[in-house]
């Protein structure tokens, strides 16, 4: 760890970051990363740690002493802006980000991802701390494309489907639509940030993921989480295939999505971490345009790479359809492509994802068969047997 430097050859400070939702997807592997290769300090903030038990216990490990977990909620714990102001930086990962939840529990989703978000902004602002927040691709919402006529030839322009921070639109649906709760409060909240930074100087960074995948992500129903919940694509076709039952195809799989590894995210979002003055006032997209797939072509090569990994044949019939209304309920709207533009992050950190759809899947899916696939087989033979 000694010599590390930043991007302009400076040499990088040990900081302390008050890390919020530190206990999940992406925070266990920002807290991985933290603690294997830097000299930071971590104040981990969840309602729970399950992701990040091996980074808490036992006391020996190596950094042992750079870590801290806080058991809170952060609707109502008067202890957040004492761990803020400890802090040097705050990154904000909390949220209700399942697109299940968005219909269905659609006030929980904006409390989640405006009201809760909104003292963590205040007390970065009045504390002159600096905030790395998490916001979500899903601000773009549809693309300007997706209005054409099916057989338009500008639907084949990058102009009319590549999303770019500081020039494409957001374009939701109706009210009715619920879906777009989640994306509505996450646009709210980057513009209260954006306008904290305009008017208060708050130093801030404003992250856009575009589905990140990898070991840990979310949970398999019945294992890890409710058996009836709805968890993220990898994790609902990871159960399937475990289970050895058809991959479900929401509207026939025609939507389209660009999936990154997230120990390449990882990386982007260390680099924005440790080189502020690059990062400061942007808004990054975070994704990997080269692993573009429909959801079909998703289910189709996870179900090749299962196999191979497994050692189990496919099954004769892999996918079903399904239509969203039976699998998400009413008020079920989706995005149709997501492409992010890449020009603002390669210029300001000089960063790019290197793994393909296919070497990501393999290394999740090895992982997902190592951690489930005896604890489902047991679930399943109980079930039998009952
Ligand atoms: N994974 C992706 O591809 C992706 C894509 C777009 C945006 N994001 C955004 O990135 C962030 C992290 O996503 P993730 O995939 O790690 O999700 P996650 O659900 O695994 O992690 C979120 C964590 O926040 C915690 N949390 C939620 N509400 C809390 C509260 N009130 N108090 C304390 N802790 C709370 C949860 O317990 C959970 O551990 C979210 O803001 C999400 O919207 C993720
Ligand atoms: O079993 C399934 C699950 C999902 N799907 C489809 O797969 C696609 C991807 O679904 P995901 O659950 O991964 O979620 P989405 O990509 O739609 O949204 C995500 O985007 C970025 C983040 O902000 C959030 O984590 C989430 O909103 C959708 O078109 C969905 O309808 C299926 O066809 N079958």
């Amino acid at each position: 760890m000694a010599g590390r430097v930043d991007l302009d050859g400076n040499p990088i400070k040990p900081i302390t970051i008050c890390m919020i939702g530190a206990g999940g997807f992406i925070g266990s592997h920002l807290c991985e990363k933290l603690m294997s290769e830097t000299p930071h300090k971590v104040l981990a903030v969840d309602v729970s740690n399950d992701k990040i038990k091996h980074l808490l216990e036992p006391a020996t490990l190596a950094w042992a002493d750079r870590i801290e977990f806080h058991r809170i909620n952060i609707k109502n714990d008067s202890r957040l802006e004492g761990l803020i102001k400890m802090a040097d930086l705050t990154i904000n990962l909390a949220a209700i980000c399942t697109p299940a939840d968005y219909n269905t529990r659609p006030l929980d989703t904006i409390y989640s991802n405006f009201i809760d978000a909104l003292p963590v902004v205040k007390y970065c602002s009045e504390n002159g701390k600096r905030l790395i927040h998490f916001s979500t691709c899903e601000i773009y919402g549809k693309t300007i494309g997706a209005f054409l006529p099916k057989d338009s030839p500008l639907r084949q322009d990058p102009a009319y489907y590549v999303l770019k921070e500081d020039a494409s639109p957001c374009i939701f649906g109706p009210i009715e639509k619920q879906r777009w709760s989640y994306a509505c409060a996450k646009q709210l909240i980057e513009r209260l940030i954006y306008a904290e930074g305009a008017e208060n100087g708050l130093e801030f960074t404003i992250v856009r993921p575009f589905n990140w995948i990898g070991p840990r992500m979310d949970f398999i129903p019945g294992i890890d989480g409710p058996s009836e919940g709805v968890p993220r694509v990898l994790a609902c076709f990871s159960n399937n295939l475990l289970r050895r039952e058809p991959l479900k195809l929401v509207d026939g799989g025609e939507s389209q999505r660009t999936f990154i590894y997230i120990k390449d995210a990882i990386e982007a979002v260390l680099l924005m971490i440790e080189n502020p003055a690059r990062a400061n006032g942007h808004i990054f997209n975070v994704g990997n345009p080269n692993n573009e797939v429909t959801v079909r072509q998703l289910a189709e090569m996870m179900t090749k790479v299962y196999s191979k990994v497994s050692g189990e044949s496919s099954l004769e019939t892999p996918t079903i359809d399904v239509s969203s209304k039976e699998f998400y309920g009413e008020g079920y709207d989706d995005s149709d492509k997501r492409i992010p533009d890449m020009t603002i992050i390669n210029k300001q950190l000089a960063w790019n994802p290197k793994t393909s759809l296919w070497d990501l899947l393999e290394s999740t899916l090895t992982y997902q068969h190592r951690t489930y696939a005896e604890a489902i087989k047991q679930a399943m033979s109980k079930s039998t047997a009952n």
